[in-house]
């Protein structure tokens, strides 16, 4: 399995979405990542359904929509309903997940299951045999830019070990201060989706930011006889 790269919309030009959408296409991006921010699960307000909608019709990309509000089941459909193929939600945002991913499922999209740094990943292993995606935040959600938080390393290690003792074809997404340094120490540690904003979005050629961050994580991916890794690989 070849890492994959979703670079991050909450970095681009926001008056220009539709040609930043079209740029990173072109630039080979492999998912489109779309963070949903509510002001009350973070501190910071993005967009709704309305502009995944207004997107949908101009871009090839798969759809990743990443939610982060509070009791997301308000609004699972309206996300499907405008397009998105993933929708990926917090467990510190649902009191029933399980019922959360199966109403995602139910409504034809793929579903994903999210945790903040601190959140360990015991809370989620009942679903991780159900889900298609485990997005584990390299930053607290809420903002583009912010520096990578290398304790989330093992964790992601942890959840590859876990899905491939298992047999499990649900992808491992990391999301947050993912660049050309971080990405080989999350694609070592089992990382099969790469989330970009700043790397992506804040270089001026997006092709040659995919590109790199790419070839950064190549080599060390997992799926080539990663095992779990030591302490060291995880220090600042
Ligand atoms: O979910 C997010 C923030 O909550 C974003 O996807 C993430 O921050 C990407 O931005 P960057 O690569 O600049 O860290
Ligand atoms: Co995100």
């Amino acid at each position: 399995m070849t890492v994959k790269i979703a670079p991050s919309l909450l970095s681009a030009d926001f008056g220009r979405l539709r040609e930043e959408v079209t740029a990173v296409e072109a630039a080979g991006a492999d998912l489109l990542h779309l963070d949903v921010m509510d002001g009350h699960f973070v501190p910071n307000i993005t967009f709704g359904p309305q502009l995944v909608a207004a997107l949908r019709p101009h871009s090839r990309l798969l759809f990743d929509v990443h939610l982060m509000i509070a009791a997301p089941e308000r609004y699972v459909a309206d996300f499907i309903a405008a397009g998105a193929d993933i929708v990926t939600v917090h467990v510190e945002a649902c009191v029933h997940l399980h019922r959360v991913l199966a109403q995602i499922k139910e409504k034809g999209a793929a579903c994903g299951v999210a945790l903040n740094p601190a959140t360990p990943l015991g809370l989620v292993e009942e679903v991780l045999p159900l889900v298609d995606l485990v997005l584990l935040m390299t930053v607290n959600p809420g903002f583009g830019g912010q520096r990578f938080l290398h304790f989330v390393v093992p964790k992601v290690n942890a959840a590859a070990i876990f899905l491939r003792d298992r047999n499990c074809q649900a992808a491992v997404e990391v999301d947050g201060g993912v660049d050309v340094t971080t990405a080989p120490v999350v694609a070592a540690a089992g990382a099969t989706i790469l989330v970009a904003g700043t790397a992506v979005f804040g270089a001026p050629d997006r092709a040659a930011a995919v590109r790199a961050l790419r070839e950064a994580a190549e080599g060390r991916d997992f799926s080539r006889g990663g095992e779990r890794l030591g302490a060291a690989t995880f220090r600042d």
